[in-house]
């Protein structure tokens, strides 16, 4: 009698070799590596240590902006402004983890004494996390950070910044937008550059009907550090509230 694992052999079953030899003594083909079934397991992966790394963050906002923005550019310093200033009201700062806008909200959250988390994804050139980060992951698939992004904050604060920033911006609208996501407040920090976009989307895509009146209301665009924050608070008190007032009236089972 041979037992595998669960599994219980006997007599001309018994196979001559043991899982552990199957395993270790060869190696077989290689091509599997490149195929889909696989990569579907390593972006299981991916999504196992993203919740594994995060599932314990208090509350936590994510920060986009540019990575090409440099130490010394004002964008660059109201990053920083941004990360404290989160700190400072008790929120952990989530970001892409990479250099610019990103370093600079990661930098100031940790010099505020607040949780600094990076998000990091693979790129076709070499790229570390940025020095002030004090949980990081770096990502293979774009699709699964963003995913971390959204399930991980509590809401989106968008600084300058160019495509990837858009995409950050223009998916979380969607979100929104197609209520995927509830209650979570998109701000964009600068009127001086986001003005522009703020006046096309009304007069082209509201215009056009392309989008309704209220959709107008998913993204505010605001100046001032502290009323992102206090926008952000609202919002949280308002959800607190609203559970509150289900816990105490709760509705049909479902
Ligand atoms: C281009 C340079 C570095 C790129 N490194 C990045 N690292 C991490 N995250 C990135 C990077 N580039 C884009 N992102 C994501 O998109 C947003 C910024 O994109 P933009 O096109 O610069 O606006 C940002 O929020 C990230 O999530 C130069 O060293």
């Amino acid at each position: 009698m041979r037992r595998a694992g669960p599994l219980t052999y006997r007599g001309s079953s018994i196979p001559n070799t043991t899982t552990d030899q199957r395993l270790l003594d060869q190696r077989g083909p290689t091509d599997w590596v490149h195929t889909d079934p696989w990569r579907v397991l390593r972006i299981q992966s991916e999504f196992v240590e993203g919740f594994g790394l995060l599932s314990e963050l208090p509350s936590a906002v994510s920060v986009f902006g540019s990575a090409r923005i440099r130490p010394g550019n004002r964008y660059y310093d109201l990053g920083v402004e941004m990360g404290a200033k989160l700190a400072q009201a008790g929120y952990a700062t989530i970001t892409g983890g990479g250099p610019g806008i990103m370093e600079a909200a990661n930098k100031g959250a940790q010099k505020a004494g607040g949780l600094s988390v990076g998000l990091g994804i693979e790129l076709p050139f070499e790229q570390t996390l940025n020095d002030y980060i004090d949980m990081g992951m770096t990502f293979r698939y774009f699709f699964v950070r963003k995913t971390m992004f959204v399930k991980y904050s509590q809401a989106f604060v968008v600084l300058p910044g160019g495509f990837g920033t858009l995409d950050e911006l223009f998916e979380s609208s969607t979100l929104v937008q197609t209520n995927k996501v509830t209650r979570f407040p998109i701000v964009l920090v600068g009127t001086e550059f986001w003005g522009g976009l703020r006046d096309w989307i009304r007069d082209s895509l509201l215009e056009n009907g392309l989008i309704k009146p209220h959709d107008m209301e998913l993204v505010q665009v605001v100046d001032d550090t502290d009323e992102v924050v206090d926008i952000i608070r609202k919002s949280h008190l308002d959800i607190a509230r609203q559970h509150q007032e289900s816990e105490q009236h709760p509705g049909p089972e479902q």
